[in-house]
């Protein structure tokens, strides 16, 4: 299971945790204006946006799973399994395999309005990477500060839904996460009031009451509520740090414990990583499972007009802070 969550200060953030049994080998990839993608089906874009997100690098490739670029505009892939259907390649349309979506809107969306625009003529197409990389079944989320869209592509085609909650999951489809909704409006951050009976002397006899009903497990439907509630009260002061910390809390809310989601026989799906990204100023913070330390690669840091990928390992290891010695 995977969530994202987008968060609004000073500045816009962006940011997903990352739930799986294993890890593809990911690293933080910045693609600099000049890196020469290869479209399968379009061409080579020699010159574009520069980004940067989680990825796996395969034959020079940033297989990204979550960036954003240089213009504000970011996304996240999610698992959908068995609901994303891809199509053959068409005529008449910009076919873009599965794998190249990430790439083909940052490299040249520098807002929603752009996205959507270019949403107009694509066709994803069902081609794999490479045999050892198959097909990966995901919907995607995509954000810029004023608004975010959910891409579900399905048996009976593309479909684009205003995402107004700025959150993601994975099943079921999106309409129905958002459905769900309907039977949660009553939890409130507030202490309930007693209108069960006024014959009863009903006391709100604990903090935290107005939010019974919040559902606690980690399915993706519970996970696309508690998120919501979440993020929809999460309240925070504007400086960097304050906003990042309330960012990785909002997250910590669907956080997946080793042992809690068993999917194989001694196999547990986890929160591998978390990522936070500043989209205003283009800074990528990450914390994983093994190191709760926030880590931040800052775009802006690097020459973007470059023509190689700029890679940074995924920093492992709990980084203890001892006071005493
Ligand atoms: C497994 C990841 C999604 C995690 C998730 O949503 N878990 C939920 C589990 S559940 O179903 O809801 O139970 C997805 C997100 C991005 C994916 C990767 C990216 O799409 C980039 C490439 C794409 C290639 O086709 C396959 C390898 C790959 C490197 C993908 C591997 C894997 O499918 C990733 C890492």
């Amino acid at each position: 299971m995977c969530t994202a969550a987008t968060y609004k200060s000073k500045d816009f953030y962006f940011g997903r945790t990352l739930d799986y049994e294993f890890s593809y080998g990911d690293q933080i990839v910045i693609t600099p204006r000049n890196y020469s993608f290869h479209f399968r089906y379009i061409g080579d874009k020699k010159k574009h946006y520069a980004m940067i997100g989680m990825a796996h690098v395969a034959e020079n490739y940033p297989l990204y799973y979550d960036a954003m670029n240089e213009k504000g505009v970011a996304i996240a892939g999610l698992n959908f399994v068995g609901n994303a259907v891809y199509s053959e390649v068409q005529s008449d349309v910009e076919n873009i395999a599965q794998f190249e979506f990430i790439p083909w809107i940052l490299s040249q969306c520098a807002s929603l309005a752009e996205v959507r625009e270019l949403l107009d003529r694509i066709n994803i197409v069902n081609t794999p990477f490479s045999e050892q990389l198959p097909l990966a079944q995901l919907h995607w989320i995509i954000s810029d500060e004023n608004e975010s869209i959910t891409v579900e592509s399905m048996s009976h085609g593309l479909h684009i839904y205003d995402n107004p909650v700025g959150v993601l999951t994975n099943n079921p489809p999106f309409p129905q996460q958002m459905f769900q909704l309907n039977n949660y409006m009553h939890l409130s951050p507030k202490q309930p009031e007693n209108t069960f009976s006024e014959n009863l002397a009903l006391d709100a006899y604990s903090r935290g009451m107005g939010g019974i009903g919040l559902p606690g497990d980690l399915s993706s439907s519970s996970r696309f509520v508690r998120v919501a509630f979440t993020k929809i009260h999460a309240i925070s002061g504007e400086s960097e740090k304050e906003s990042v910390s309330q960012f990785f809390h909002i997250l910590g809310s669907v956080d997946q414990q080793r042992g809690c989601c068993e999917v194989a026989d001694g196999k547990y799906e986890i929160t591998l990583y978390t990522s936070c990204c500043n989209v205003t100023k283009g800074i990528y913070y990450y914390n994983t499972y093994e190191n709760h330390q926030i880590s931040a690669v800052d775009m802006y840091a690097e020459d973007l007009d470059g023509n190689n990928l700029i890679c940074y390992p995924v920093i492992q290891g709990e980084q203890i802070n001892y006071q005493n010695k």
